[in-house]
């Protein structure tokens, strides 16, 4: 399989080393100095884009590809306020868009665990939910598109709960849901649900011990996507 890297930071470095040691060619490693490079490369020979930029070239990137008819598996976070005009284009084209916040197949059994206790939850008025998430100090975006899934899954469950909000330690509405961000080296990510009243707490944790997950997981879903066409999550993926 030929892959495009669209972004070649910390991810698009490690996708690319697992990529190659399953078999696959990188034709283009694109970054923002040399995205002119671009069109020096034949679409056609082209089977899948991997897109892990940054929050405010994600639609740039992810366009270029998909109107060019190359299916796209995509990581950055910050930027779903503009993914229906994404999503609306690989329609048009007949192509495939996928985008997971976190590729990571223990986090994703993580967003399960998430919801399941979020519905044994609901009703028990006397505890306060709240998510924290840590990250290294390079991330660009707050709180982490991961914790934003989670807070989804909890509002989705908690009747009382109306919305969430980036929060560093002031007091909140009942029906607010606080996400506290913190930024400490060398966190790759860590996800933390805690659910506090009087008498006890309740936390679920994840804690990524390094990048190898997220990448390997992008990299299985690209060899998935080659020949589907439309818009795809990690709900189909993983059959959940
Ligand atoms: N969904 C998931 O599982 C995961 C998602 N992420 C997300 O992936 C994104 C990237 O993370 P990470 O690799 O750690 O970040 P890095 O900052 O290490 O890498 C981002 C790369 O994107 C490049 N870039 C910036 N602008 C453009 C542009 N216009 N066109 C092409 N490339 C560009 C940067 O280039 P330059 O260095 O030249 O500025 C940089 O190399 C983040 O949004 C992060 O939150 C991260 C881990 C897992
Ligand atoms: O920027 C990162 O590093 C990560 N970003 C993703 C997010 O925002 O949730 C996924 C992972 O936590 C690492």
């Amino acid at each position: 399989m030929n892959i495009l890297l669209l972004g070649y930071g910390k991810m698009g470095k490690i996708i690319g080393e697992i990529a190659e040691s399953r078999g696959h060619a990188i034709v283009g490693k694109i970054n923002i100095d040399n995205r002119a490079d671009l069109e020096k490369l034949d679409p056609a020979s082209i089977d899948v884009a991997i897109e892990f930029s940054q929050p405010d070239a994600a639609v740039e990137n992810i366009s270029w590809a998909i109107s060019r008819g190359i299916p796209v598996v995509s990581g950055t976070t910050g930027w779903l306020n503009r993914k229906p005009e994404v999503e609306a284009l690989t329609l048009e084209k007949n192509t495939a868009f996928f985008y997971a916040s976190n590729y990571s197949i223990g986090v994703n059994i993580f967003f399960k665990v998430n919801q399941f206790l979020a519905s044994l939850m609901q009703g028990q008025h006397e505890y306060k939910a709240s998510i924290e998430e840590i990250h290294h100090t390079e991330k660009k975006d707050a709180p982490s598109g991961t914790a934003i899934t989670l807070a989804e899954g909890i509002l989705a469950e908690l009747k009382e709960v109306k919305s969430w909000e980036l929060n560093q330690g002031q007091t909140t509405a009942a029906d607010v849901l606080p996400i506290t961000s913190k930024r400490i080296d060398p966190a790759p990510g860590t996800h933390i649900i805690r659910y506090q009243s009087e008498i006890d707490d309740i936390e679920i944790i994840h804690t990524a011990h390094s990048r190898k997950g997220f990448a390997l997981g992008a990299v299985l879903v690209a060899e998935w996507i080659i020949g589907r066409k439309g818009i795809f999550s990690m709900n189909e993926f993983l059959s959940f």
